[in-house]
């Protein structure tokens, strides 16, 4: 490795909502001449392809995943375990800590720094065995990943430990967030102290913050308060914020976020049903890669479609190896057959970018994971908030409180939405007298996005900072950052 080729491992945590953002964020790398190996276990290997046959000079290292006695044999995404397989998968992947400090210290000419998400934490100990920085990966924003530090650090517990509404303050974050128990990082209210893989999570949060730097999908017109909290509070300077990270080619139907799974329809058929819808009519409903609704949730979304007489797209996915399939994804049977024309059910995995991006589309249901949060954003579409977990009620509240490009329709994982309620909250989505306002928002927010990411924009300045800081030319300054 030269210090004008600096050559890093990127590590990716295996969910399809942190893969991607990481390996559309290492094609830009590589567009910087930037050298990469890239870490996954074998069934990962063909989440990489879109990005391998566009940049050939990427090498890869794929390790065989370690068995767990909770994760069935086969499986090594989190997208096929339930909602808790998040620490599980956490856990088992530290792992290959001594396996991957093996490989470096065997490597002719080893990577110089390691780029790993923020669920790899435990990455942070091999970089300082072996004399290298590692940086952080956010896939969440700079709101949400200021809460779950504090929460780390701080360690608050509940009075009372059966007081689920319990709440939690954070005064020391702009805005004085605040949640109940039960709206905090699972992972967090599932810590139990002395707990081996519970006090593992702990201490990888803890070298996150305690790493080199963190690189965030996020933009500075979107979380100017947070990022500029999160440098204080960590003390330094070393974050970045270069989104949104778009795949590459956005306009390729068969563009990354679409060949990484398969879909019950054509993307063609998808954007041609939607090409004779009028501007701005379609509600797009989809609650990312992981969450599966219950059949209950899914029987009252139906119905409220159906009241709400809105045209929407419905990506549902199926119960996974995860999930017990007759409890989970069921989708009516009365249903398709009723909506036929005016609804298109997709399963499995729809073309959400290119969804988006059509004119078509007037609002979005969606969970508020943090990809969708700028996928929505980057689109200029108003969205409809129904968070479930992880970083998600925080990202609500950004979109609903700060922003007020979105209205909340439902709350938690567990929550059955009521239809009447819901079908008002989808035709007002669309329909309603504050459309205008929040589509305007929305609209603003966008050309931001979008003028970040171009020449000269903070985003692209900062991606520019970050190479630089990689090949040891510069560090970067306050003043770069525009605060
Ligand atoms: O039918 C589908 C479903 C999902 N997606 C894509 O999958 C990604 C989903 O990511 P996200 O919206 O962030 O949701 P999750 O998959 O749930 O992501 C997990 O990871 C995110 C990043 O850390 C967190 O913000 C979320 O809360 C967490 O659940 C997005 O790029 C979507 O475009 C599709 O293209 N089609």
């Amino acid at each position: 490795m030269s210090e004008n080729h600096p050559h890093v491992l990127i590590f990716p945590y295996p969910a399809q909502g942190h893969m991607l953002p990481l390996l559309n964020f290492t094609h830009q790398l590589v567009n910087n001449g930037v050298a990469i190996t890239i870490l996954v276990t074998p069934k990962n290997l063909p989440i990489l392809d879109p990005l391998l046959s566009r940049n050939p000079s990427i090498k890869t290292l794929v390790w065989p995943f370690p068995s767990h006695p909770s994760i069935p044999a086969g499986v090594e995404n989190v997208k096929d375990l339930p909602a808790n397989g998040f620490r599980s998968m956490m856990y088992n992947l530290g792992k290959l800590r001594d396996p991957i400090l093996e490989w470096f210290r065997n490597h002719p000419s080893p990577p110089s720094a390691i780029i790993s998400d923020m669920f790899l934490g435990f990455t942070h100990e091999i970089a300082t065995q072996l004399g290298i920085r590692r940086y952080v990966f956010s896939t969440s924003g700079a709101l949400a990943l200021s809460v779950v530090y504090s929460l780390w650090r701080e360690m608050p517990k509940r009075k009372d430990p059966n007081d689920e509404n319990e709440t939690f303050h954070f005064p020391n974050i702009p805005n004085s967030p605040k949640f109940p128990f039960w709206q905090l990082s699972p992972i967090y209210q599932s810590y139990v102290e002395g707990d081996p893989s519970s006090e593992f999570i702990r201490e990888c949060y803890l070298a996150d913050i305690a790493s080199h730097g963190i690189v965030f999908n996020t933009f500075m017109e979107l979380e100017n308060v947070y990022l500029d909290y999160l440098m204080k509070d960590l003390g330094h300077n070393r974050v970045w914020s270069v989104g949104p990270v778009l795949p590459p080619g956005e306009d390729d139907v068969s563009g990354q976020s679409n060949r990484a799974c398969s879909s019950s329809v054509l993307a063609s058929e998808i954007l041609a049903w939607l090409d004779k819808c009028e501007d701005h009519s379609v509600v797009y409903v989809c609650f990312g890669s992981q969450a599966v609704l219950t059949n209950k949730q899914m029987e009252e979304l139906t119905i409220a479609l159906d009241k709400s007489g809105v045209k929407f797209i419905l990506s549902a996915k199926r119960a996974t190896k995860g999930y017990a399939s007759n409890d989970y994804g069921v989708i009516p049977s009365w249903f398709e057959e009723k909506v036929a024309g005016r609804g298109l059910v997709v399963r499995d995995w729809a073309p959400q970018v290119l969804i988006l991006k059509h004119q078509a589309i007037g609002a979005f249901l969606t969970h508020c994971g943090w990809n969708s949060t700028l996928e929505s954003l980057i689109a200029g579409v108003p969205m409809l908030t129904w968070p479930m977990g992880a970083d998600q009620f925080a990202n609500a509240n950004l979109l609903v409180d700060e922003h007020e490009v979105a209205i909340r329709a439902c709350e938690g994982a567990q929550t059955v939405p009521n239809s009447d309620e819901l079908s008002k909250l989808l035709s007002e989505a669309v329909q309603g007298n504050k459309v205008e306002e929040r589509r305007l928002r929305a609209s603003e927010i966008r050309k931001v996005a979008i003028n970040g990411i171009k020449e000269g924009g903070n985003s692209f300045k900062d991606l520019a900072a970050f190479v630089k800081h990689l090949r040891g030319e510069a560090t970067k300054s306050k003043c770069e950052t525009n605060f």
